[in-house]
């Protein structure tokens, strides 16, 4: 019943209500227009208008308000209108529950007609127990069951031929064959008979939980209460049931032509072939032909993988199609992975998963288990995981690396995978360069042969001695007649070179602050990248803007091993993996830009060609690097190669030419790598004048203090003779240091105007000294 049917006749007429309103019982005209007697209000002492006079006949005296129907002066019923609060109020409700609970009867009733009826719930929440039982492990049987089933025929074949070979030569052979065909089949057979026993005892286990509980629960009820138990326990399964059954399946599930691996399908034949057609691989009057049946790939959750062979189309136009293919699948096309298997190009391996199989987050196995030595060389370093799970370890004996990525893309994850493993390789003399200069390799400093931050003077000279020590190796490889070294020669050659340079851009751009350095630096890296890893040089260079101007076509083209984190855009992406790759389908600027996102990448090697990959991960702010660090430190101390501590060629030539070693990051294991030279004394005498210049006489006075030796005043001495002696002293020990700096006039606040320097013309001198200008 609604207020819309009272309407015409139900609603109060204002015109009648008495003179306090709103805050009254109020009549409600019964329906049958019953006369009702008029509720008067309780009068109000105080109000004299609703006083009655005293001839009003009896019956129009106010009757007794019944408790419910008094006034709610203290407002404590606020959400229940007055007018329920009557007869004819509580006879309307009553009505309208009735109505209502009518209507929920028949809406019931008529849910029970439809696939949301509570029978069907249950039944829907039976079948799905039943199939839960069953389980996916029947695929595994079918394909060992396939697989036994080629071995023993292939078995019986070559036993039959080995019986009817006649010439002794052959006969051996062909019994040799048979046996091991033999030996395969019977492996194959053990493996489907394991495959179904695995599958026995997971069924049984289900089962248990499946129809065990609840009839378990039944029994229970019964024994405890009888009857009344059974019916209650019967009514608890069924509850359950129906509550497991309780959302509809879709028609979709179980249309063959729409299934889609990411709502939990199983790969089948015919969704194969239904996506290969709808993705116009094959033709509608082609089929696709089964090596091995879809099974699942234990390695990775909600994976699939089989054989297949293609008829008359080769895999390379499979691979060109893959978008289609897992559109068609119901997935992305990252969830697909298409392999060649032999080398007919027909026949091709595919591996598709319900799931991005990039979510998970792997961490690097160094750092998982026990720091122990690592063959970097022989065994490679794990740097990151495919699709299917399985690590890539390349190895540092045949190219060089280039990592790019936008920030925060986890290009310095690849980096620190890299570091992780040549910590843990004490043959490896890593040399890092900083380009950006911050203090995340700091803790590394003291297992690093070079470590320098930013400073790009001091990279081109140690990049010319590096192609020099490169010619040095390559005259060993020629004596011994070798075009490449082996890991016997590394030894010999002095160990590996691991040259590692974070930021490139730092060191390589034309218009930035070392923008002189940047050809030189450019051309000898390419040098170092197009023949090193041959003779045990190998480079490792990370940026963050990939630009033809950064990483040049010449410089990419001898890095051959490639990450491409997220780039900005599919220009940068093509910077990095190569010309007309993202017209390949190779684009790294289509990562998306999520957290989880982070570390994924294009790779692409000479070994794998170009694959989409993971870096695995190291938690850098858990301090999962420090262990490896000091295992590192260890290795090389027992080696006798820490750095420092032992004859470092490289290091000792630069030492030689710029005065200051950066083996372990220098002095202060910072990578700082300055020189304190007399320079820095007279920048900071310059600097305590407090007006950016000091005189001469003021600066040798300051050096007397200093190195009085050099510069200190005899007593026989007259003031201009010591002036010219040790003006003369400081002239020579400049120029010793190679430094060009030449007193000035300059103008001191009293106006005089001696000879003097700038603080300005120090520090430039000084950078210049230290090649950090
Ligand atoms: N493979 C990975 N798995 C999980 N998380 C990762 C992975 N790689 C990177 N990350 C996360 O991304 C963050 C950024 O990574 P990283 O510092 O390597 O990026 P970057 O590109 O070098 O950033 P920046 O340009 O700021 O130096 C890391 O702190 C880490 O939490």
């Amino acid at each position: 019943m609604n207020h819309e049917e009272h309407a015409p006749t139900g609603l109060p007429d204002p015109a009648k209500t008495t003179p306090n309103g709103g805050g009254e019982v109020l009549p409600f005209p019964d329906r049958l227009s019953k006369k009702i007697p008029q509720p008067t209000p309780a009068p109000d002492p105080a109000d004299e208008s609703v006083y009655l006079p005293q001839d009003t006949a009896p019956e129009l005296q106010p009757p007794m308000v019944a408790a419910s129907e008094r006034a709610d002066l203290a407002g404590d019923r606020p959400l229940l209108p007055q007018w329920i609060r009557t007869r004819d109020g509580r006879r309307t409700m009553a009505r309208a529950r009735s109505t209502q609970a009518r209507r929920a009867l028949r809406r019931w009733l008529a849910r029970q007609r439809t696939d949301r009826g509570h029978a069907a719930q249950a039944w829907r929440g039976i079948r799905r127990s039943a199939q839960w039982t069953a389980g996916f492990e029947g695929a595994h049987v079918q394909a060992a069951g396939h697989q036994a089933h080629i071995a023993t025929r292939e078995a019986r074949d070559l036993a039959r031929r080995a019986r009817f070979t006649l010439l002794p030569g052959d006969r051996a052979l062909a019994q040799k064959q048979s046996e091991a065909a033999l030996a395969v089949a019977v492996t194959a057979v053990a493996a489907h008979k394991k495959a179904k026993s695995n599958r026995r005892r997971i069924r049984f286990a289900r089962a248990l939980v499946a129809y065990g509980i609840p009839l378990a629960a039944i029994l229970a009820g019964y024994i405890a209460l009888g009857t009344a138990g059974l019916l209650l326990g019967l009514g608890s399964v069924l509850t359950m049931e129906a509550f497991l059954g309780r959302k509809p399946d879709r028609e979709t599930v179980w249309d063959a032509d729409v299934r889609a691996l990411s709502d939990g399908d199983p790969l089948t034949e015919s969704m194969l072939d239904r996506a290969f057609k709808a993705a116009k691989v094959i033709g509608d009057s082609q089929r696709l032909t089964m090596v091995t049946p879809c099974a699942i790939d234990p390695a990775v959750p909600n994976a699939w993988h089989a054989v297949i062979d293609l008829p008359d189309v080769t895999v390379k136009k499979a691979r060109d199609r893959a978008d289609e293919i897992a559109a068609a699948m119901g997935i992305d096309r990252t969830n697909l992975d298409i392999r060649q298997v032999g080398s007919n190009g027909r026949r091709m391996a595919i591996w598709a998963c319900g799931q991005n199989p990039f979510l998970a987050t792997r961490r690097n196995p160094l750092v998982a288990g026990r720091a122990k030595q690592v063959n970097t060389w022989r065994d490679g370093f794990p740097l990151a995981f495919d699709k299917r799970g399985s690590i890539l370890r390349p190895t540092l004996s045949d190219y060089s690396f280039l990592f790019a990525g936008a920030t925060r893309s986890g290009k310095g994850m690849g980096l620190a995978n890299l570091l992780a493993a040549a910590m843990l390789d004490p043959r490896v003399r890593i040399r890092l360069f900083d380009g950006k200069g911050a203090g995340e390799y700091v803790p590394h400093a003291r297992a690093l042969a070079t470590f320098v931050r930013r400073n790009p003077g001091r990279l081109v000279k140690f990049l010319r001695l590096m192609v020099e020590e490169m010619n040095r190796r390559t005259e060993i490889l020629v004596e011994a007649g070798l075009s490449k070294a082996n890991e016997k020669l590394i030894d010999k050659l002095g160990g590996i070179e691991l040259v590692i340079i974070d930021e490139l851009a730092t060191y390589t751009a034309k218009n930035g602050p070392s923008g002189k350095y940047a050809e030189e630096i450019t051309e000898l890296l390419a040098q170092i990248a197009a023949v090193g890893a041959a003779v045990g040089i190998v480079l490792a260079l990370a940026t963050q803007y990939p630009e033809a101007e950064i990483v040049t076509p010449r410089l990419r083209g001898n890095l051959s091993a490639r990450m491409a984190m997220r780039v900005e855009s599919p220009g940068a992406s093509n910077v990095v993996l190569g010309d007309g790759m993202v017209g390949q389908g190779y684009d790294a600027s289509k990562i998306p830009i999520e957290k989880t996102s982070r570390g994924r990448a294009w790779l692409t090697t000479p070994d794998t060609g170009v694959i989409e990959v993971r870096s695995l991960f190291i938690d850098e702010a858990a301090g999962e690097i420090l262990p490896l660090i000091e295992a590192g430190v260890a290795l090389r101390e027992a080696a006798g190669c820490l750095p420092g501590h032992y004859d470092d060629p490289i290091e000792a030539a630069m030492a030689r030419e710029t005065g200051v070693s950066a083996a372990a990051g220098g002095t202060d294991g910072l990578g700082s790598v300055v020189r304190r030279t007399v320079l820095d004394h007279m920048a900071r005498a310059a600097e305590a004048t407090g007006d950016g210049q000091i005189s001469s006489a003021d600066l040798l006075g300051h050096l007397a203090d200093i190195d009085p030796d050099r510069y200190g005043r005899t007593t026989r001495e007259t003031d201009a003779a010591w002036l010219s002696r040790a003006g003369k002293a400081l002239r020579t020990e400049l120029a010793g240091l190679g430094v060009e700096l030449e007193a000035a006039r300059i103008t001191l606040p009293d106006g005089s105007r001696p000879n003097g320097y700038t603080l300005t013309d120090l520090r430039a001198a000084a950078a210049r000294l230290n090649g950090t200008d």
